[in-house]
């Protein structure tokens, strides 16, 4: 996608290209339009952070819960957002032998206990075995450092989600 046509998106066009950057959030796609024109990609970008590093706490976490878990039942039951199922998929989610998911579900669950949000990793830029050596190092954190983890590693997903739909079909543009 090249500028003039990001900047002359309305609103509902914006949220077809847009509204998963962040992980089923679309009202922050709805809140970013708001700031066009964008002088570029990089503009865009620093403003859904912007967004985000604006919100309570009780709003980050909100980010956080529409996460689904990884190798969890959306990927079982395949309801995963196109998004998510590929970068699972890219980081060997889909093909862990019995004892590696059960891992991944006891350590996902306890992590939901611990915190009341889920585990939130790029996945696309982990593997497996990091997601699950992550896991076991980051559940000894204490509640606000897993917030800013977890908020960061969702600017990661967003970054790599935006360079997918910028440069995908014409990587020069912008
Ligand atoms: N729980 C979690 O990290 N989920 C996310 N990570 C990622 O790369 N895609 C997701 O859906």
């Amino acid at each position: 996608m090249d500028l003039h046509t990001l900047n002359t998106l309305n609103y509902e066009e914006f949220f077809e290209h847009f509204g998963n950057i962040v992980e089923k959030c679309p009202l922050i796609s709805g809140a970013v339009w708001s700031r066009r024109p964008f002088s570029s990609a990089l503009e865009l970008e620093s403003s859904v952070y912007e967004f985000i590093d604006s919100l309570p706490s009780s709003g980050q976490e909100g980010i956080l819960r529409c996460h689904p878990d990884l190798a969890g039942k959306e990927l079982i039951s395949r309801t995963l957002t196109q998004e998510s199922m590929k970068e699972q998929n890219q980081a060997g989610l889909t093909s862990l032998s019995q004892s590696e998911r059960e891992t991944l579900t006891l350590l996902n669950s306890q992590y939901k206990l611990k915190f009341g949000f889920p585990f939130v990793i790029c996945a696309k830029m982990s593997d497996k075995n990091k997601i699950i050596e992550a896991l076991r190092s980051r559940i000894q954190n204490d509640r606000v450092e897993e917030l800013g983890t977890g908020i960061a590693e969702v600017k990661k997903i967003c970054h790599l989600r935006l360079q997918d739909i910028f440069f995908k079909t014409c990587p020069t543009r912008l």
